[in-house]
């Protein structure tokens, strides 16, 4: 017989469930209240950025993701796991890397990660020795794994944080401001592990107040300020919704503007010059349109995106947000959130 009746329709793929998913979580410290209505979801087999200014709620979220610290109100689920009643079930498979992870200043770097590795319910003593010293290599310390912890610095520490968390294939990684500390050569290698984790299919949750970063490593954003998330979702359509924009500085700002207008290339007078949306052409078609024209072109640059500009006024001002930056981070978030 048959398997597939005649008429049978195949049901639809179930949806992956998130690797992470938080509901109206939120934490007050003694009347601070450090993170509030947070509803977070980070797709499993993606590298999520929590971005955000110092002091944002983005160590408090993950240390209640991870039931390191207690909600005031709301929801953590891990892995599918309700926390913290599922912790036990959930955590061995999540790999961490948060603030002050207690290890011992007067064992050394190796004898750390082997007391971390013994507590690993996923690891068996046998195998505890060649996963310390493959987790070491990863993170580049075996030279100085032979050093105490007391002696290393705040990049060696970082390093011996990340091996930690390393100690066996997971499902799920999260990391706490993982290049704070780092030389330039350490940032690429943190970045690299990130690449290799998501190549692996591994999800990766990494909090950052580092554009840059967040856009070298990352396929999905979550914006935090102030305790809330202002925007989450895929870094490309993040970056689109702040489109760029050409600055283009000439004399004869009106005569430009028609040429453009008469290509359909919209532009609009601005105080030095016209600002020409690219959402729908390139900087050389702009020029070569101009140049045509005869229009004198003194200067042409690149304005940042949205985005790009938001994230900078996040990273450089924690507490001033022009309502102009609210209203562009209002078209980023779906209407039904907000
Ligand atoms: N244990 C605590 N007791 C009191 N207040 C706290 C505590 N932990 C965090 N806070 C406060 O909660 C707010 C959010 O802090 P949090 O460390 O989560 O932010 P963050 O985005 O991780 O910042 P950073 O990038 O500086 O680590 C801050 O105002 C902070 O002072």
């Amino acid at each position: 017989m048959s398997g597939v009746s005649e008429g049978t329709v195949a049901a639809p793929a179930a949806a992956v469930p998130p690797a992470a998913r938080t509901r109206g979580l939120r934490k007050v410290y003694r009347g601070t209240v450090a993170v509030d209505s947070v509803d977070l979801e980070v797709p499993t087999g993606a590298v999520l950025g929590m971005l955000g200014p110092n002091g944002s709620g983005k160590t408090t979220t993950i240390r209640m993701l991870l039931g390191l610290v207690t909600p005031t109100a709301g929801e953590v689920e891990l892995l599918g796991q309700k926390m913290p009643d599922g912790a036990a079930l959930a955590l061995p498979e999540v790999g961490a890397l948060v603030e002050g992870p207690g290890f011992h200043p007067f064992l050394s770097g190796r004898e750390n990660l082997m007391r971390v590795a013994a507590a690993e319910p996923l690891l068996a003593s046998a195998r505890i020795p060649g996963a310390v010293a493959d987790a070491l290599e990863r993170v580049g310390l075996t030279r100085a794994a032979g050093r105490r912890y007391r002696g290393y610095s705040l990049g060696m520490k970082q390093r011996l944080g990340l091996a930690s968390a390393l100690l066996v294939p997971r499902r799920f990684v999260i990391l706490d401001e993982p290049t704070n500390g780092l030389d330039p050569a350490g940032t690429r290698e943190v970045r690299a592990v990130i690449a290799d984790l998501h190549a692996a299919g591994t999800t990766v949750l990494v909090s950052s107040h580092l554009l840059a970063e967040v856009e070298a490593t990352c396929t999905h954003v979550a914006v935090l300020n102030q305790g809330t998330v202002v925007a989450q979702g895929e870094l490309a359509a993040l970056l689109e919704a702040g489109s760029a924009n050409l600055l283009v500085t000439t004399p004869e700002v009106t005569r430009a503007v028609e040429a453009l207008r008469d290509h359909r290339i919209p532009a609009r007078a601005v105080p030095d010059g016209l600002r020409v949306d690219l959402t729908a052409t390139t900087a050389p078609q702009v020029v070569e349109t101009l140049v045509h024209a005869g229009v004198p072109v003194h200067e042409v640059r690149r304005q940042r995106t949205g985005l790009e500009d938001l994230f900078a006024r996040l990273t450089e001002d924690t507490n001033v947000i022009e309502d102009a930056a609210l209203d562009d981070l209002a078209t980023l978030i779906p209407e039904d959130a907000r």
